[in-house]
């Protein structure tokens, strides 16, 4: 019977045929808490009497969002887990690898076929390695710790088509940006969007991240790229698993089939304050920015760094009066920025470089916006006082737009810098 990648997925853990609609009861095969979220989770298990956790190789432990300790109580919280990870044998990369959604997928902790859950909504990044991955609640999480396993609604799926072949300075963020202004924050809750077509077989794993990891901002529980050579060659050189098929039949039941083309596709930029609210960059230059932030688990590898260093080109410094936060997603993109010279071609502009952890993405930790202030910024999400003040005003783009913009001050459409 023909099946959408989502339903092939829990059709081979459940070890029977399961369609679309069907709550099931599926095995988990990683599952990731962090600092903000985690000690949640660890409480709730303690109260349903949870004494070992089902399999602690399972659990994938780290602190991103704030890291190194930006107070007492968060300093606790990692003292907290710190002592539940020794108590269990939990591996704990600690405050040391960086972003959770970076770190899980580079450590091959996710791979085709496999059901992967963790306390952040962007759990859905490694769809990109072909996995079904979403974000659950601490609850949840608590009953995984000890059970291993979760109810799920096996979601129904969109596919999404997409073809053609990037124009210059254009790629993956502003792909995904003009997905959330077409489907819009709610046009596809609860279901999965499974990614195919050209452009998606020739974008690299990084942008493959970058478009799974927003899949939630459509309100997506899965955004799933249909894994290929390119993510099994990702994959098996992090662990030793044998490659297998994994597509969605031509006549599976999708919800609905979206086709695009970024042939003719203009830089992206989500205005404040959702990340449905897109338009063409031209629409928005000249918009005078305070601070750009480039990093997070959307745009904060190597790849990025990368795209932003290429826009700033033999340019001696940032424009005057806006501050320019880099923080690569983690500590192998980091080493990999500095030895390639992007670090110091950042610092020698003018930016902070910041050792790799969430920042100011959700406005959590440090690089906070006071009232009437602009930032732009290549990460996922711009509500109303996500990077500190409720009256600052976030604006969303890629590392190309984010980096011609740090250039002018202002909104810049990056194919004319
Ligand atoms: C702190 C965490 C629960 C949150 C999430 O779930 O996404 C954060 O990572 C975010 O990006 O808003
Ligand atoms: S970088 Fe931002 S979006 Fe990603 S996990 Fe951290 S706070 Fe959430």
């Amino acid at each position: 019977m023909s099946a959408t990648i989502a339903e092939k997925i829990f059709s081979q853990q459940c070890g029977r045929a399961v369609r679309a609609g069907e709550v099931v009861m599926a095995p988990v095969d990683a599952a990731m808490i962090h600092d903000i979220t985690g000690p949640l989770a660890v409480r709730v298990f303690r109260e349903m009497g949870g004494e070992r956790v089902y399999d602690p190789e399972r659990i994938i432990m780290l602190f991103d969002h704030q890291v190194p300790a930006d107070s007492i109580p968060a300093a606790e919280n990692h003292v907290f887990m710190r002592r539940f990870a020794d108590e269990q044998g939990i591996h704990n990369y600690d405050l040391l690898e960086g972003v959770c959604h970076q770190v899980v997928m580079e450590k091959g902790r996710a791979a085709p076929g496999e059901i992967i859950v963790g306390t952040d909504s962007h759990t859905c990044t490694y769809g990109a390695a072909g996995a079904f991955a979403t974000g659950i609640g601490s609850t949840d999480m608590g009953f995984v710790l000890k059970f291993g396993a979760l109810y799920f609604r096996v979601p129904e799926s969109i596919l999404v088509e997409v073809e053609g072949a990037f124009g210059r300075r254009v790629g993956a963020k502003d792909l995904i940006l003009s997905l959330a202004g077409d489907i819009g924050a709610d046009g596809a809750t609860y279901m999965a969007l499974e990614f195919t077509g050209r452009a998606m077989r020739e974008m690299n794993m990084a942008g493959r991240m970058t478009c799974a990891n927003m899949a939630i901002e459509m309100g997506a529980k899965a955004g799933i790229v249909q894994p290929d050579a390119a993510t099994w060659d990702y994959v098996t050189a992090r662990r030793d698993i044998e490659p297998f098929d994994l597509a969605g039949d031509p006549d599976a039941a999708y919800r609905e089939r979206r086709h695009y083309d970024v042939t003719d596709l203009a830089p992206q930029v989500a205005v404040p304050h959702n990340v449905d609210n897109v338009v063409d960059v031209g629409d928005v230059a000249g918009t005078k920015v305070d601070q750009i932030f480039i990093g997070s688990c959307t745009n904060g590898r190597y790849e990025d760094l990368f795209e932003a260093a290429e826009v700033l080109g033999n340019a001696d410094r940032f424009a005057d009066g806006v501050r320019v936060i880099v923080i690569p997603a983690s500590r192998t993109e980091y080493l990999k920025a500095l030895r390639a010279g992007l670090i110091e071609r950042f610092v020698e502009a003018g930016a902070l470089v910041e050792a790799p952890c969430c920042g100011p993405c959700m406005g959590g930790a440090f690089g906070l916006l006071a009232p009437g202030e602009v930032s732009l910024s290549t990460s996922n999400r711009n509500f109303r006082g996500r990077q500190g003040s409720a009256q600052a005003l976030v604006y969303l783009s890629s590392p190309a737009t984010a980096a011609a913009s740090a250039l002018y001050g202002e909104i810049t459409d990056p194919r004319e810098v």
